[in-house]
C-alpha cells in the first residue's frame, strides 16, 4: 500500500487555543478512512488541513512525498463541507458547475449523467430545480458535483447528516464505486458509528484533538439495550450490566468514549469502593505507558477490551499481574458521547 500523506508534528491552534495534537499520521492511497469522535474533537479542522485549504500552525504534511502543494495537487483534492452549499440554478447546472470553472466543457450532459448514476439518481433528475430536492437529494446532487470531477482524494464531512436511510444507502454505494471506477482516497467523518464502520476500510478516532491511539481512549460500541426508565444499558455476555446515566434521548446504535483517567481499579479490600456500577474484569496485559510515568493496564469485562493507566505505586501496592481479576469503576459522569 502506497502512502498518500504523512503528517509530522502537527498542532493546529485557533485564537491561542491548541485543537488539534497529531504527532504522526500516514494515510494510504485509495482506501476509504473513517473518521470519528464527538463534536469538536477536531475532525473538520483535520480535514481542512487535509485539503490544504488551511496551513497547519506547527508541522509538516507531505502529499505524495513532497512538500509543494501546488495548485494542481489542490485541485485534485475536493471536500463536501458539512453543510454543502447548492447554486440556486438546476440540477445539471450545479454538478456540471465544477468542470465548467475548470474549463472542461467537453461532453458535459454524458458526465453529469454518469454522476447522477453513481449517486442513484436519473438523467431526468438535471432538470428539477435546486428548490425542488429533498434534503437527501440535496446532498446527493452535492456529492455528485464532487464526483464528477474525478478526484484523487475525496474529503466527505458528514455527508449523511440529516439524510433518510436510503440516501444514507446510496451514499454509501456512490463512494465504493468512486473508489472502484476512479481510485478515489476517501476521507469520511460521521457520527453514524454504524454506516462508518460498513463503508471504511480503516477508522481513526479523534478525542480533544489527538489520535485515540495516542490517546488511551476506550471506546463502547453497540449494541445497547434501553431500560425500563429508558436509560441505554449495555449487557456484558456475562450477564453484567453497565447503565449509562442521562442517556435517555441517545440512540441504541451510539458509542461511548471513556478516558482511561477516568477508570479506576482495585483487586483486594474494594469494599470501601465498590458501587452497584462496579463491573468485574480481568487484566490481560500491564506495560509502560510512552509518554507518562504510569503504566497501562489493559483488561478484559467478558471480552470486551479497555484500558486504564496506574501509578507505579498502585501497581505495587495492589500487586497487580495479568491474569488477576479486579474490580473495574468507570466514572460515567465524564463520558463522551459520539
Ligand atoms: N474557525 C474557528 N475558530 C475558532 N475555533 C474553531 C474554529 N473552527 C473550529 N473551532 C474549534 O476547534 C475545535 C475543533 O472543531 P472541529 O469543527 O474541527 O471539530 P469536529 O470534530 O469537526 O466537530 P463536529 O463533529 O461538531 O463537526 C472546537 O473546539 C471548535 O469550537
Amino acid at each position: 500500500m502506497s502512502i498518500l500523506y504523512e503528517l509530522k508534528n502537527i498542532e493546529h491552534y485557533y485564537d491561542g487555543k491548541k485543537v488539534l495534537n497529531i504527532e504522526n499520521l500516514i494515510l494510504h492511497k485509495n482506501q476509504i478512512i473513517g473518521f470519528f469522535g464527538p463534536n469538536g474533537s477536531g475532525k473538520s479542522t483535520l480535514f481542512s488541513l487535509l485539503s490544504f485549504i488551511c496551513k497547519p500552525t506547527k508541522g509538516e504534511i507531505l502529499f505524495d512525498d513532497s512538500n509543494k502543494i501546488d495548485s494542481e495537487i489542490k485541485k485534485s483534492i475536493v471536500i463536501l463541507p458539512q453543510n454543502p452549499y447548492l447554486l440556486k440554478r438546476s440540477v445539471f447546472e450545479n454538478i456540471a458547475y465544477g468542470l465548467k470553472i475548470r474549463d472542461e466543457n467537453e461532453n458535459l450532459k454524458e458526465k453529469v449523467d454518469e454522476a447522477l448514476a453513481l449517486v442513484g439518481l436519473d438523467s431526468d433528475f438535471s432538470k428539477r430545480k435546486w428548490s425542488q430536492l429533498s434534503g437527501g437529494e440535496a446532498q446527493r446532487v452535492a456529492l455528485a458535483a464532487r464526483l464528477i470531477l474525478r478526484p484523487k482524494v475525496l474529503i466527505l464531512d458528514e455527508p449523511t447528516a440529516g439524510v433518510d436511510t436510503n440516501s444514507a444507502q446510496l451514499i454509501k454505494e456512490a463512494i465504493l464505486l468512486a473508489k472502484q471506477k476512479y481510485n478515489t482516497t476517501i476521507f469520511i467523518s460521521s457520527h453514524d458509528y454504524n454506516w462508518l464502520n460498513h463503508i471504511s476500510d480503516k477508522k481513526i478516532a479523534l478525542f480533544q484533538g489527538n489520535l485515540v491511539e495516542n490517546g488511551n481512549i476506550n471506546l463502547l460500541f453497540s449494541p445497547w439495550i434501553k431500560d425500563e426508565l429508558g436509560y441505554l444499558v449495555k449487557v456484558f455476555i456475562d450477564g453484567q450490566r453497565l447503565i449509562i446515566p442521562n442517556s435517555q434521548s441517545k440512540k441504541r446504535d451510539s458509542v461511548i468514549m471513556i478516558n482511561s483517567n477516568d477508570i479506576k481499579v482495585c483487586k483486594e479490600n474494594c469494599n470501601e469502593i465498590k458501587s452497584e456500577n462496579t463491573l468485574l474484569g480481568v487484566i490481560t496485559s500491564i506495560h509502560q505507558d510512552d509518554k507518562e510515568d504510569n503504566l497501562q493496564l489493559d483488561f478484559s469485562i467478558a471480552g470486551v477490551n479497555f484500558n486504564t493507566l496506574v501509578t507505579k505505586e498502585e501497581m505495587q501496592k495492589e500487586m497487580l499481574f495479568p491474569g488477576d481479576k479486579i474490580n473495574i469503576n468507570i466514572d460515567l459522569s465524564k463520558i463522551c458521547w459520539i
